[in-house]
């Protein structure tokens, strides 16, 4: 470490990452003002605001502003913020706070006025006990010359008791600030979801030879590190030497135990269960999987969808105009017209409903809700605008090596086809030349060497060159070498390559040239995924279609076509990376909305071009892991149906909710657990979850036996946040429609 430990040392006390809590915080229409507050501080350099999970992340000078002032700053616009230590949660607020419960009792003990009429009073002292936070808000809003929720609700609250309605303005009061509370309930659950995120790697690493605990941070790559049973693996790396079991579940989602030995990979933030393993790290703690999954949760969340966006613009009109409309409904009453009072309620209501909060929140929850959830089953989903496109998918295109199988091959056949090279030397060749490819075929022709005790030697190729889609060239010890399919083969030579006369079935023939001539020949075969034939069996019920496209031969294509039970409906094989462009292409234009599935190797341009692309593993190729708008880190392909599933369930609820300008009415929750009652009684169980349950039970029996797989996650998932805040238009719509039937 010594120098560049330091150096390090330095550099991040200068710019540093600060997460603060904001209790305070109620919706984006605050963003602005947080913005404000901050973004003049001397050393801050950047704000993000999480308005599902209540967080503000700044970064920041340390130097210049500590989390301290920053914290203070925020609090004296009364946006209870406070620094969030590392990895810890705030803790969960399970009863409204006592203003709460005093304005409520105070309310109840008014009601009764009618048979003691100075019991009237108490709804005023409801009214001061309940304001106070709200009135400290709106002063500061009025300070920094924006108008805010706040602002609606002390006018709407100052009107009441203008009015002397005294057990209205305390209703308004109570209203807010126990849909606060619920709100703070939902976002709360968001918050634990990220810091479990955050906190899944520990912050010490013991070194293997020492045995001394250091920072995570100060760990480079290639340290030895030692990780003891029951202990979370601090960074990623490879097993150099011990055996154990390792729980994947954070990163993976699942539960079962994986074996791991020597040369094994191991993440950051898996459980070391049952062996002492000594790990060689592979990257900087900053940059493990981990990091980078809480790096892209974030992101996904600043970089808001197109409906949250919509939203969002419109909300920075939306408090001036309602408060201007209710203006406009208060000029009857100032000219004295008949039913003056009606005329007065009818701005309070349109104050107070139209709060913007419900509408504006609603949205982010959802869509921060479901990511995190994916994450936390190992689907990395970059963004809401992912989520909402995901929904419209009408067609999924698979690759084949390492998507569909497992792009680990074994070697069936090699041989000489020359009686000047023999076998050693050929193999020799052939390991040396694909030493230097990362393609998996080339690494099973590098192990099959090894078995024959041959070390392929990379630094003896001279010239080396990829063929996409076709193979490799390299010349080595003043030989021209090429290894690959029939039209490496067609390169090397022009005669045209005769078919092996007993073709094995399934398997892929290679060839090797020498200058023009064939030299050798072998096969190679591979085994689909587990999980591979339901995926898509899965994706046929929600009806998309699904495509293979490949660069390896017809026959391997048509082999796995077979072991999926021929579920594949479109196939396309022998295909160089830019006819998979160009499929693609035709297959969004044919067919609408196009998902492209894939390792990263010959189809990151198709990743690219697709609606989505969806990358395998974050084992899988980094440039398809940064190009994807999905990565599957468990290579699961079952994932993807069950991620399309929720999210189609999800931009339907929310359309509806959009659509309607009234949308208080019909909200999913409520009719919904009418009708499942009826239907399903498992169903009800769950309560509001009960359309997505609807609609996939719709879909047939696999749909519902996977939402039923599902249902634990719902519920503390997005559902139970989206709940909280959704009875938020319910209580309103409850209370307009008594108001209505009072008058
Ligand atoms: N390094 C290599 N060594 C031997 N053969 C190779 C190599 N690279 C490519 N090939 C040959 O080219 C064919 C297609 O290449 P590749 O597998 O890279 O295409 P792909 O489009 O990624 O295919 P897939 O859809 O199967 O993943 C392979 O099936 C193999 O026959
Ligand atoms: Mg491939
Ligand atoms: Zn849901």
């Amino acid at each position: 470490m010594g120098e560049v430990g330091n150096d390090r040392e330095a550099k991040a006390a200068k710019n540093q990452k600060s997460y603060f809590d904001e209790l305070g915080l109620c919706c984006s229409s605050e963003v602005p003002l947080i913005e404000k507050i901050l973004k003049p501080l001397d050393g801050v350099q950047k704000v993000s605001v999480i308005i599902p999970s209540k967080t503000v992340i700044v970064i920041h000078d340390s130097l210049l502003i500590s989390q301290h002032e920053i914290a203070k700053a925020l609090n004296q616009a009364r946006l209870e913020a406070s620094v969030r230590a590392h990895g810890t949660a705030k803790t969960t607020k399970k009863w409204p706070s006592p203003y709460i419960l005093a304005c409520g009792v105070l309310l109840l003990v008014s009601l009764f006025k009618k048979f003691f009429h100075p019991l009237q009073w108490f709804a005023i002292a409801a009214v001061l006990v309940g304001i106070a936070p709200i009135m400290l808000r709106s002063i500061v809003a009025i300070r920094k010359l924006t108008l805010d929720i706040n602002i609606l609700l002390l006018i709407a609250v100052g009107g009441a008791v203008a009015f002397r309605d005294y057990s209205e303005a305390a209703f308004i009061v109570l209203l807010f600030t126990v849909a606060e509370w619920l709100e703070s309930k939902a976002s709360s659950k968001a918050t634990a979801g990220m810091s479990s995120l955050m906190s899944m790697a520990p912050q010490q690493a013991v070194l293997a030879e020492t045995g001394q605990a250091v920072d995570v941070g100060d760990v480079e790559i290639n340290t030895l590190i030692a990780v003891k049973a029951g202990e979370v693996i601090p960074i990623d790396g490879i097993v150099i030497d011990g055996w154990s079991e390792v729980d994947e579940r954070s990163l993976t989602g699942e539960s079962f135990p994986v074996a791991k030995q020597a040369n094994s990979l191991v993440w950051a933030g898996t459980l070391n269960i049952d062996g002492y393993i000594s790990v060689r790290t592979t990257s900087l703690s900053e940059n493990s999987a981990v990091a980078k999954m809480t790096r892209l949760v974030e992101e996904a969340q600043s970089s808001r969808s197109r409906t949250q966006r919509l939203i969002d613009s419109c909300t920075k009109y939306y408090t001036p105009v309602v408060i201007v409309a209710s203006g406009v409904a208060l000029i009857p009453f100032l000219m004295r017209v008949s039913n003056t009072r009606s005329w007065f309620q009818l701005a309070l209501v349109l104050l107070v409903s139209a709060c913007p909060c419900a509408l504006v929140l609603s949205t982010p929850v959802a869509t921060f809700c479901a990511l995190l959830k994916a994450a936390s089953t190992g689907l990395l989903i970059k963004g809401g605008d992912v989520l909402d496109a995901l929904a419209k998918i009408r067609v999924v295109a698979f690759d084949k090596t390492g998507t569909i199988t497992k792009g680990e091959f074994t070697v069936v056949e090699f041989e000489s086809m020359s009686s000047k090279v023999n076998l050693h030397t050929l193999l020799y060749w052939v390991s040396s030349i694909e030493s230097k490819s990362s393609h998996p075929m080339a690494y099973a022709l590098v192990d099959h060497a090894r078995s024959y005790s041959i070390e392929p030697k990379p630094e003896s190729v001279k010239e080396f060159r990829i063929y996409p889609g076709e193979g490799i060239y390299g010349e080595i010890e003043g030989r021209n070498i090429y290894i690959g399919n029939k039209r490496v083969a067609a390169r090397a030579s022009s005669e045209t390559v005769p078919n092996m006369a007993d073709m094995k079935e399934g398997v892929t023939y290679g060839y090797v040239f020498l200058d023009m001539i064939q030299i050798g020949t072998f096969a190679l075969s591979d085994t689909c995924r587990t999980g591979a034939a339901e995926a898509i069996k899965e994706l046929k019920l929600l009806g998309i279609k699904t495509a293979m496209l490949t660069g390896d031969s017809t026959e391997a294509a048509m082999h796995a076509h077979g072991q999926l039970e021929h579920g594949i409906e479109i196939i396309h094989a022998e295909l160089l990376p830019e006819d998979k462009v160009h499929l693609i292409d035709n297959l969004k234009k044919r067919e609408g909305a196009t998902a492209m599935v894939g390792d990263g190797v010959n189809d990151a341009p198709a990743l690219a071009r697709a609606s989505i692309g969806i990358s395998m593993g974050v084992s899988g190729s980094a440039v398809a892991v940064e190009t994807s708008h999905i990565t599957l880190i468990s290579n699961d392909l079952r994932k993807f149906p069950k991620a399309k599933c929720c999210s189609s369930s999800h931009n339907r609820l929310k359309e509806r909710r959009l659509q309607s300008p009234s949308f208080q009415d019909q909200h999913c929750c409520h009719d919904h657990k009418k009708a499942i009652a009826v239907t399903d009684a498992n169903h009800s169980s769950d309560g509001c979850c009960g359309r997505e349950r609807g609609c996939s039970s719709a879909e047939g029996t696999t749909g519902r036996r996977e939402i039923g797989g599902y249902s634990r996650s719902h519920r503390d998932g997005c559902c139970a946040g989206e709940s909280a805040v959704l009875q938020m238009p319910e209580i309103i719509t409850e209370w307009k429609r008594e108001k209505t039937a009072a008058t």
